[in-house]
């Protein structure tokens, strides 16, 4: 499940045939690539002049099955940049293979994508951050790959990148700062933060020892996806910015009767998309006024 199956037919090809089907088929040549995360799939709605794929079409393309993942790449103009919207995303929970999780980033990289945006939703365990809160992501703890379970195990095909990638500059930093001083100019500096995600392996949200442990450890917020998707995608020369949308408090302390659940999850999504949707396309709109991409 979580590893490539060294036997199956060759990856870069596979990708290549994917991101050719597509090529043939749309006539934007996307330079950003934004993967919405559960419930933020109104993100791409800004998006002109769209042309629209679903999955199932995609030459080797896996299926959303999460409930908030439409399961559809959609690719048009933000303030005349082309760009591809990834509606839904895979995550390892599903029983996708990690190379299958993080196939539609190496497909980007094929289209001739130069920056991924990634969102996610997470659950805070910062003591300062509040339901709705937008995190830039400064970095993360990833778990599932400390413990092996790494998107990058198996054999290294040096078309895509280095055996052994650095991973200690992955959150570009320009574009960090971009988006902090944007966060001023939209006035959304008191609700946006700067801090550390950390992937968990999911589908269950964490148990209060978890929780305490993960906080201890000096984590901002905690999800179920993303880093796969950035490890990818550093490691194949991508750009990568990412934001988490703080959808619930993580649970510290026993004894509460409140209880976090998806719908939960895709509420505040919901309600708090309109304002990503306003900060990814400002951001988009500033990379090239500013020189960043
Ligand atoms: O795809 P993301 O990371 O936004 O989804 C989060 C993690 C789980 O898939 C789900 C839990 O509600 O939201
Ligand atoms: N692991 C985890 N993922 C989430 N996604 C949204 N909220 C949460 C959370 O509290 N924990």
């Amino acid at each position: 499940v979580f590893s490539r199956d060294v036997s199956c037919i060759p990856y870069y090809e596979e990708c290549q045939k994917t991101a050719d089907w597509l090529l043939s088929r749309t006539k934007h040549k996307p330079k950003f690539a934004i993967i919405c995360g559960s419930g933020l799939g109104m993100l791409a709605e800004t998006l002109q002049d769209q042309e629209v794929f679903k999955y199932s079409d995609i030459p080797n393309f896996p299926q959303s099955t999460v409930q908030g993942h439409v399961g559809q790449l959609v690719f048009g103009e933000l303030k005349r940049k082309a760009c591809v919207y990834m509606q839904g995303r895979f995550h390892m929970y599903e029983g996708h293979s990690l190379y299958k999780v993080t196939f539609p980033v190496r497909v980007f990289k094929q289209l001739g994508v130069e920056t991924l945006i990634v969102t996610n939703a997470a659950g805070s365990l910062a003591d300062s951050y509040k339901v709705g809160d937008i995190m830039v992501i400064k970095d993360h703890v990833n778990f599932p790959g400390l413990a092996g379970y790494n998107a990058l195990s198996g054999p290294n095909d040096e078309r895509f990148g280095p055996r052994f990638p650095s991973m200690s500059d992955t959150y570009d930093k320009d574009l960090r700062g971009l988006a902090l001083d944007l966060s001023i100019k939209l006035g959304y500096s008191h609700f946006v933060q700067e801090g550390v995600y950390c992937m968990v392996g999911g589908p269950n949200f964490e148990t209060i020892a978890e929780a305490r442990l993960l906080h201890k450890l000096g984590i901002d917020a905690v999800g179920m996806s993303t880093a796969p998707e950035v490890v990818v995608a550093k490691h194949c020369g991508l750009k990568v910015f990412g934001l988490s949308l703080i959808t619930n408090q993580v649970l510290k302390e026993y004894g509460s009767n409140e209880a976090v659940n998806h719908e939960k999850v895709l509420e505040i999504s919901k309600k708090r998309a309109g304002i990503l949707q306003d900060f990814v396309t400002e951001l988009v709109a500033q990379i090239n006024s500013n020189n960043t991409n």
